[in-house]
């Protein structure tokens, strides 16, 4: 379980998430929108341990997040985040070689064949089985994502980190990924927080959908914070409400479209 418990972050002077009183129990999958600059990125690296909340606690399982990014959370990025100079295989293979020796980087005896198998496995539940010795520059954008999601769930993860992972994707891949995603947070019973642009997306993958905005979304004073504005259980979608989120999380290209529709 996470909790952040009445939580601000800021930079210097600049405030960026203000009083964010929120649950998140294991299992279930949130998805954050919100205008660029609003902080859900910055909400992700405090689970991942990489920042501190400025004030107030974020928990899991009611303890102090850890100082450092642990085997617990994994995480993808939008850019792959992958080694290049590595085939696919071997990208799963040094994560575990580090893992079992933090200096050096290397199995000792006995290590490395179960650690094998495990990543082949990996490798075949993502669908990455019939490439295993090619290069990142040989692949799709999809399977470098593949890769990247095989990469962050070596270490059997409780609690998946998704940073728009699919932005860069077409639409057709960006639909096998979702398959894909829904199936390993179904089979594996991870909790995942997902930052994604698109509203749609948000909708059709998360159990609850989480709106970032300033409390006042119409404020002039740059220096206030975000916060979350909605908290959505899925399936309260009506089409107002959908309306008036897309609003606020692309408020100009909204403007345009509405527009444009006169
Ligand atoms: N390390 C940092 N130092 C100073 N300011 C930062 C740092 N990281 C982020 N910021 C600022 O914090 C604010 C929130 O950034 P963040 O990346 O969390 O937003 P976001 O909602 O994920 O944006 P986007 O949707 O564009 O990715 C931005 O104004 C950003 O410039």
């Amino acid at each position: 379980m996470i909790e952040a418990k009445n939580l601000f972050k800021y930079y210097g002077k600049q405030s960026v998430l203000e009083k964010m009183n929120v649950t998140i129990r294991q299992g279930e999958f949130i998805t954050m929108v919100g205008p660029s600059g609003c902080g859900k990125s910055t909400f992700l690296k405090m689970i991942l341990g990489t920042e501190k909340p400025s004030q107030g606690k974020l928990l899991l399982n009611g303890k102090s997040f850890p100082n450092e990014p642990s085997a617990e959370i994994g995480v993808v990025f939008q850019q792959y985040s992958v080694f290049s100079h590595l085939t696919v295989l071997d990208n799963l293979l040094i994560v575990g070689r580090f893992k079992r020796n933090k200096t050096l980087g290397f199995f000792a005896k006995g290590q490395k064949r179960p650690f094998v198998e495990k990543a082949l496995a990996l490798l075949e539940k993502v669908g990455l089985d019939n490439v295993l010795d090619k290069y990142p520059h040989e692949l799709s954008g999809g399977m470098a994502q593949r890769l990247a999601i095989a990469q962050a769930l070596l270490g059997e993860p409780k609690i998946l980190l998704l940073d728009e992972p699919f932005g860069a994707l077409d639409p057709g891949t960006r639909k096998d990924m979702h398959k894909l995603v829904l199936e390993l947070w179904k089979e594996l019973g991870i909790t995942i927080v997902m930052v994604t642009h698109d509203l749609k997306e948000g909708f059709y993958l998360g159990t609850r959908l989480w709106v970032f905005d300033k409390a006042n979304h119409y404020s002039v004073n740059k220096n206030q914070g975000s916060t979350l504005i909605y908290d959505l259980p899925i399936g309260n979608n009506e089409p107002e409400l959908y309306r008036e989120l897309d609003n606020r999380i692309h408020p100009v290209e909204s403007f345009i479209i509405s527009q444009s529709a006169k």
